[in-house]
């Protein structure tokens, strides 16, 4: 039986808008096998809340599927029937979201949600409490029993993080979609939050497709990176491999701009000169080559995706055959 867990297939995704369409995903592949972790990086814009929301079927009215499947042990969301996706959604697929907040009801104690999320199961109402509370235990909240009765204000923001990670992983679902949950909390809470999220990914035995837009926190957490540029994958690969070796000049720049360890990422950091380019208005050729100091006029033709080796692809002409030196 193959391991593979998600397929996403030549994925491509517009918006409709006033300016014409603009294209967030374009040919979009990669996939996420049973219990990997796999990054998703690249700059504001690039694509990523596109891609998770079109995963997740929770896409804004003017979005447009074009082109691809989105496989989830072999069946395509996007053919699923709402229903069938609605009850998939949180079940076998979970989210956390940046902001905790938007997990939380600020009005009910964290038990009474926890509690709520279990509706589906046969459970007692004591055993159904009981679980939240292994579960607030399994994420590192203190003396979880007394805190269920506590309301989300009542946690500090890493906690309240942690509690969102807690009420995802509930349904042991078979993947974790963990979109930005590092950003809005200080460099030793992200390092908290990091080593938490390994650990319960040994325990619960469950895929994470790990949003980011720190090449740094992707290094510290994921088995394998994808780099998304405005809209299109530039590079894939070993984690490891890709951040020692990186292939694409965009990823060495976001390298560069985002040196390595978490824990030493308190200095303001530099950007990438230049700007995302207009996704209503594509200019021709290679997608970064207008930010990229290595063009050249070969890049006047879009790069294909090449494999350079075993799992590791890019979409440079400085590393196809026809262009190499
Ligand atoms: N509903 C929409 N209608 C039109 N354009 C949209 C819509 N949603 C997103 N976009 C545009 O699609 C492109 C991709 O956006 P997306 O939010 O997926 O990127 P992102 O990488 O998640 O960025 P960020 O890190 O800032 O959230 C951007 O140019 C964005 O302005």
């Amino acid at each position: 039986m193959s391991d593979t867990l998600l397929e996403i297939d030549r994925l491509s995704v517009d918006y409709e808008t006033a300016r014409g369409d603009l294209k967030a995903l374009r040919d979009i592949s990669f996939d996420i096998r049973k219990g990997e972790i796999v990054g998703i990086v690249g700059e504001s814009g690039c694509g990523k809340s596109t891609l998770i929301s079109s995963i997740l079927r929770l896409t804004a009215p003017n979005t447009r599927f074009r082109q691809g499947e989105v496989r989830f042990k072999g069946q395509d969301l996007l053919q699923l029937p709402k229903r069938k996706m609605r009850d998939l959604r949180g079940a076998d697929i979970s989210i956390v979201f940046q902001d905790p907040m938007q997990t939380h009801n600020p009005v009910l104690s964290i038990g009474r949600q926890m509690l709520d999320i279990q509706h589906r199961s046969n459970a007692t109402k004591t055993e159904k409490w009981a679980r939240a509370a292994q579960m607030l235990g399994a994420v590192g909240i203190p003396d979880p029993e007394a805190r269920l009765d506590q309301f989300p204000h009542e946690f500090s923001g890493g906690m309240r993080q942690r509690i969102a990670i807690a009420m995802a992983l509930m349904s042991e679902p078979d993947l974790l979609i963990a979109d930005e949950p590092t950003t809005a909390l200080d460099a030793t809470l992200e390092v908290q939050i990091i080593e938490r999220l390994h650990q319960l990914q040994q325990e619960f035995d469950c895929a994470i497709l790990f949003i980011s837009h720190h090449l740094g926190v992707i290094a510290e957490l994921c088995d394998r990176v994808v780099v998304m540029y405005a809209g299109t994958v530039v590079e894939s690969g070993d984690v490891r491999e890709i951040f020692h070796d990186p292939k694409h000049p965009y990823t060495r720049r976001l390298i560069d701009c985002d040196p390595g360890h978490i824990k030493e990422r308190a200095r303001v950091l530099p950007t990438i000169p230049g700007e995302v380019p207009d996704l209503a208005k594509l200019p021709g050729g290679c997608i970064f080559r207008g930010r990229c100091y290595q063009a050249m006029p070969h890049c006047a033709k879009v790069p294909p995706l090449t494999k350079l080796k075993e799992g590791h692809h890019a979409a440079c002409w400085l590393n196809h055959e026809e262009t190499a030196q």
